[in-house]
């Protein structure tokens, strides 16, 4: 499969919140390839990286790659249906954009409720953002997704607000949605039941990268004891 991104040798820290200080490390990681098809679950304790890993991703993707970040990151005073059309303004010109805030054309209402429909939102389209609960503002941020239409799917703890159905039918809806996916999670066993491979991040590095099926529970508990 093409190999969409390597990363070699790579530190990834922030600055320290005190003076003349070295960068904190985050994150280390000697070697990392992602290949088209791969379905990622990147997995570790709070603090383990997972965030810090998926925005150097999106950088290095950069236009290849839609976004789900942990917040859902709406803007509240908007509808829901604004909300999800924020996901493609660049593939918009910025007259459509100015347009369709105002009043939004046939042709759009009808691709978002299509989108919204099987995330079961569909009945929110012209709710304020604002109004919604923390699992919908979820969903609505997953249409917004979902909308920018990109090959790769980075998203951070996308369904942790939704029930284990849900959370899990709709990560069958991104993978099929999108050939290639990293998906930053805390339910183990749903990761391994959508993904094809596990990154195991602990200790500020990569404990593990395997595909799922090599690899055994024990080694996902030893990341969370
Ligand atoms: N903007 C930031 N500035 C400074 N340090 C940060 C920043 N973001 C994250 N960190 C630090 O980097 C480390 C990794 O954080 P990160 O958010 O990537 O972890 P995570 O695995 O996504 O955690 P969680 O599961 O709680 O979302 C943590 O020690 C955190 O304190």
């Amino acid at each position: 499969m093409a190999v969409l991104l390597e990363l070699r040798d790579c530190r990834l820290a922030y600055p320290s919140d005190r003076k003349n200080q070295p960068d904190r490390l985050a994150l280390a990681v000697d070697e990392l390839t992602l290949r088209e098809g791969d379905r990622v679950a990147l997995l570790g304790r709070s603090g383990a990286g997972k965030s810090t890993l998926l925005r150097h991703l999106r950088d290095g993707l950069a236009d290849s790659a839609s976004w789900c970040p942990q917040q859902a990151a709406l803007v509240p005073q908007l509808k829901v249906f604004h909300n999800i059309f924020a996901g493609a303004l660049e593939r918009h010109s910025g007259f459509a954009n100015l347009k369709n805030l105002l009043l939004p054309s046939p042709r759009f209402r009808e691709e978002i409720a299509t989108l919204a429909q099987p995330l079961g939102i569909r009945e929110l389209l012209w709710t304020k953002a604002e109004e919604l609960s923390g699992g919908q503002k979820q969903r609505v941020a997953i249409a917004r997704a979902l909308y920018q239409r990109k090959p790769v799917l980075l998203a951070d703890e996308p369904v942790s607000a939704l029930d284990r159905r849900q959370g899990r039918d709709i990560l069958d809806l991104l993978s099929r949605r999108h050939g290639t996916s990293v998906i930053a999670m805390h339910n183990a066993s749903l990761a391994l039941e959508v993904c094809n491979r596990v990154i195991g991040l602990g200790d500020q590095r990569v404990l593990f990268d395997s595909p799922v099926d090599q690899l055994d529970p024990d080694t996902i508990e030893r990341l969370y004891r």
